[in-house]
């Protein structure tokens, strides 16, 4: 295509979006007329499916669970006046508490205010927080935020080493939806612990944020825990990011929530017209479909030209691979769907893996996201005539030419800046898309069953550590790896009785292996 047909494409397939000032372009994937025509029926089916969800239909099957997160940006929709109360009411309780929180109204026991946020979660519990923090929290927030998101010991500690003596005036976020994950639940553990190693009272700086009756919602009341904000049955985690789970975190620190909220809700409304071209989600998916041939062949590599949107390719990669990665489709058919998801930043990432983008497996299509404020202030001129923004605008424009060029695709999603109604914009945008692309390949989006396997596998390794502990202690001397195996009435679990035992050797817990490390056959171990 010449450049003059370029351009009329360009034009063509533009998407703009009046009140957010944003445009969509897939000028730049290469699909033809013919190809758009051939999804029509489909989108419709998607249109229709996606009017189903927003008026309370069980979206998700499997679960037997409405997918409300529509209602959030926009509480009329919700099917039931009681759900609407809930949502209505939570976001004033959210801004009431905050607020509280700003004027030191609630204040922990020892000082006048609450200076820190430690936010317990993981998942749709914390890659959606992260993001918006990373995205939208002041210079000088009202509060800062610290993140516990696994159960690495290490991580644990440097955490709290940053907040330091701090902890007294720390505000501790636990959240999750089923309240039973084990990551949050070890967190909030190793920071209780941390707390009454300072005499700190944990209840009095702690909320949660959790669904009605779960057990941490039990706990938070039997232990009288500041507050806690409830999360609702049909919102799944990886779309959560505009209910409690991250209103409470954002409002804390002094983020406008609102301003997500109307962002998210005018991308809706955009993103409800059952018509491809002027449908912004429709579009992506469009793009998706063609560029993984529907079956998700290439990966998507999102690449946002601004360092506050560095932690939106992580966000979208729960959303994306855990909504559209699933074995069976909706008729119970073997599809193995989904789509890879990954991504940093430009212009850094250019100078690290796309030079594979470019030259390499060409498995990919690139979403450059780009800013078109480069910042608050008037910029000084790097070289005479140009700023370190123009040269940023220049490698993102250069990218997408240069893999254009060399016959990978890309979209181009652009927005005046990166504000509370952008953010809200973006997340409502890609939710929409997910949600109709799933409907183009037939999936339930909004399960996750393959996540349960391997936390299943993980209580079982954990069962044989006790199991094999108790045989090691009741032995009395040292057994090799095959008599403890069999001993433990497991003898098909060597390699993973080895494991257990390498990491307890290595970390002081009473196990030790002698003999030669490099052939873990022949190791010999004894409890001591
Ligand atoms: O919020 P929680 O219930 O603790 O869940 C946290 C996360 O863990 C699970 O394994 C799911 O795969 C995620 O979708 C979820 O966001």
């Amino acid at each position: 295509m010449d450049a003059t047909a370029l351009w009329q494409r360009y034009q063509d397939w533009l998407y703009y979006h009046d009140g957010l000032g944003l445009y969509l372009d897939i000028s730049r994937m290469r699909f033809d007329d013919e190809f758009v025509a051939s999804l029509l029926p489909k989108f419709d089916h998607a249109f229709k499916a996606m009017e189903a969800l927003e008026q309370g239909a069980i979206a998700n099957p499997d679960e037997n669970r409405m997918v409300g997160h529509y209602w959030l940006r926009d509480p009329d929709l919700a099917p039931t006046p009681d759900l609407k109360q809930e949502i209505v009411e939570t976001l004033e309780n959210i801004e009431t508490f905050a607020q509280k929180v700003h004027q030191g109204e609630v204040k922990p026991p020892q000082t006048p205010k609450f200076t820190d946020i430690l936010s317990i979660g993981i998942g749709g519990s914390a890659l959606g927080p992260q993001f918006v923090a990373e995205a939208l929290a002041p210079e000088h927030p009202a509060l800062n935020i610290h993140f516990i998101d696994n159960s690495d010991p290490t991580g644990i500690d440097r955490v709290l080493a940053r907040i330091g003596d701090r902890l007294n005036s720390t505000l501790v976020l636990v959240i999750s939806k089923s309240g039973g994950t084990p990551e949050p639940r070890n967190g909030m553990i190793e920071v209780r612990n941390a707390f009454a190693t300072q005499n700190l009272e944990f209840a009095k700086q702690a909320v949660a944020v959790t669904g009605v009756g779960s057990k941490l919602d039990q706990q938070a009341h039997a232990e009288g825990w500041l507050t806690t904000f409830p999360m609702a049955d049909w919102v799944g985690g990886r779309t959560s990011e505009l209910s409690a789970v991250g209103l409470l975190p954002a409002a804390l620190q002094g983020i406008d929530i609102r301003g997500m909220l109307v962002g998210a809700k005018e991308m809706d409304i955009a993103t409800r017209k059952p018509d491809v071209k002027t449908n912004p989600a429709a579009l992506l998916a469009l793009a998706w479909y063609y560029a993984g041939n529907g079956k998700g062949e290439k990966d998507m590599v999102v690449l946002p030209y601004k360092d506050s949107l560095l932690l939106f390719s992580r966000y979208l990669q729960q959303l994306v691979m855990e909504s559209l990665g699933k074995e069976k489709d909706l008729d119970g058919n073997l599809v193995y769907q989904g789509i890879a998801v990954y991504g940093n930043k430009g212009s850094t990432d250019q100078h690290a893996y796309v030079q594979q983008l470019r030259e390499g497996v060409p498995n990919f299509f690139a979403t450059l996201i780009e800013v078109l404020k480069d910042r608050s202030a008037t910029s000084i001129e790097i070289e005479p005539g140009v700023t370190s923004g123009d040269y940023l605008s220049g490698f993102l424009q250069g990218t997408r030419q240069a893999l254009y060029e060399n016959h990978r695709d890309s979209i181009t999603i652009t927005v005046p800046e990166v504000n509370p109604q952008i953010v809200g914009a973006l997340i409502a945008l890609y939710d929409r898309a997910v949600g109709l692309y799933a409907s183009l390949v037939n999936i339930n989006a909004y399960h996750q069953p393959g996540v349960e396997a391997g936390k299943k596998a993980a209580a079982v390794i954990l069962d044989l550590q006790q199991q094999i502990i108790q045989v090691l202690r009741n032995a009395g001397q040292p057994l090799s790896l095959e008599t403890l195996a069999q001993q433990a009435g497991v003898p098909d679990q060597t390699e993973a009785i080895y494991k257990i035992l390498r990491h307890l050797a290595a970390n002081q817990r009473g196990v030790f292996l002698e003999g030669d490390l490099g052939k873990p056959a022949n190791l010999m171990a004894s409890y001591k």
